[in-house]
């Protein structure tokens, strides 16, 4: 694949594409195998004269492709709080309360993982991009990260909220603006998702909470990113890089786009009842007629006219929204066999982790 061309910047700098510096990756320690979720749920939320709900739920499970996933320990939380399974008691207060402590540390274990591989010391970001769907306060989860990481009382904050499961590439977009238009700048990427957030007991007239239940599970994931110069691998921004950064990935080109007439295809919605999330059953069909139009436009955006046909040529992360989502892209791009292994390792070691997710290898 083509290097980006180094331009010259409003003060006469060579300007630089940015690059991923480190990743690190974390999750709370509490862990529900899938074969037992159906029975941990019905139980924890006091459901199991649901017999149908819980068979239906069983089904899902079975087909989720999902072995494990990870959450903040719920039982002694349920215990304390019985409002964040009683849909008629308010529990937005509980849940904000919690996950105001819980997800900055999840993010803030991440985060030393991406700097300790980085290997420059914590002091040296510049700036911090938080992003996440599970709670919002004033001042944020971003404060609270920057810290327990002991970052500069000046790191340049920008705080991004309910963006659901495209919140890391939001953020990865957000921070390669900012490496690129910032000389010398590392900026500290995280995002993190808890389910407490949509936590809720079972109900017939309600068949998506059975979704959320049966595939999202909590987690954080860090990046690093700072410019380096092209195709050098060993400067940053005209500077010779520190002797410890090695880009990883570089970010040669960051689009978003909407298929249309799929805004209630993934739409939430902030409510006493924490949040309430709706993925129709229409969203993995929605998206296979457009997902190539939208991909060969965003290669044209990077590479020009004269880019890769062949989708097999390229390395693939997308999303593990569920294996029908990745089933439905797979067939669309008639990508190989494996091509989606990191998103499939993913999915099946820690379930769709929403916005807080990173590729782990296959
Ligand atoms: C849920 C699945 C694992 C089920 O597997 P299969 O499709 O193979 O099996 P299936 O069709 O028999 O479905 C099993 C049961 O689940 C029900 N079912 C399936 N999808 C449903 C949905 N969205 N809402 C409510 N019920 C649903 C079916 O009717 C069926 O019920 P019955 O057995 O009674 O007939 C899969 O469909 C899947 O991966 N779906 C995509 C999930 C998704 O939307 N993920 C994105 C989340 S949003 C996201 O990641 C982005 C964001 O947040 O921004």
């Amino acid at each position: 694949m083509p290097l980006p061309i180094a331009t010259v910047d409003a003060k006469g700098r060579q300007a630089h594409g940015a690059a991923v510096l480190a990743i690190g990756t974390a999750n709370p320690t509490s862990c529900v195998p899938q074969e037992e979720y159906a029975d941990w749920y019905f139980r924890v939320t006091k459901s199991e004269h649901l017999r149908e709900l819980k068979a239906k739920m069983e089904r899902i499970c079975q087909k989720s492709r999902i072995k494990k996933r990870y959450f903040h320990d719920m039982e002694d939380t349920l215990l304390k709080h019985p409002e964040l399974v009683d849909s008629a008691l308010p529990s937005l207060d509980a849940r904000q309360s919690i996950l105001a402590s819980t997800m900055p540390e999840v993010a803030a274990a991440a985060a030393a993982r991406a700097i300790a591989e980085w290997g420059r010391p914590a002091a040296d970001i510049i700036h911090l991009v938080f992003s996440t769907s599970s709670g919002a306060h004033m001042p944020g989860a971003d404060l609270r990260h920057a810290s327990l990481l002991d970052l500069r009382p000046t790191v340049q904050r920008t705080m991004m909220y309910m963006n659901g499961c495209s919140a890391a590439s939001a953020a990865l977009r957000v921070a390669k603006d900012i490496a690129e238009n910032n000389h010398g700048a590392r900026v500290l990427v995280a995002a993190a998702d808890h389910t407490l957030i949509n936590f809720r007991a079972p109900h017939e007239d309600h068949p998506e909470t059975l979704i959320m239940q049966a595939l999202f599970g909590d987690s954080a994931a860090a990046v690093i990113v700072g410019s380096v110069s092209s195709g050098t691998g060993g400067h940053a921004n005209g500077h010779q890089m520190s002797g410890v950064e090695h880009p990883l990935f570089e970010m040669l080109s960051a689009s978003q786009t909407v298929v249309p007439n799929s805004e209630d295809a993934a739409a939430g919605k902030l409510t006493e009842d924490g949040l309430v999330f709706c993925p129709s059953p229409k969203m993995p069909a929605l998206l296979r007629q457009p997902v190539e139009q939208c991909l060969v436009d965003a290669v044209i955006g990077m590479l020009g006219s004269g880019g890769s046909s062949n989708w097999n040529d390229l390395f693939w992360a997308v999303h593990p929204g569920g294996p029908a989502i990745l089933d439905s892209v797979e067939a669309a791009l008639a990508l190989a066999p494996g091509k989606l292994g990191a998103s499939r390792h993913v999915l099946s070691e820690y379930g769709n982790l929403a916005g807080g997710w990173a590729p782990a290898p296959a």
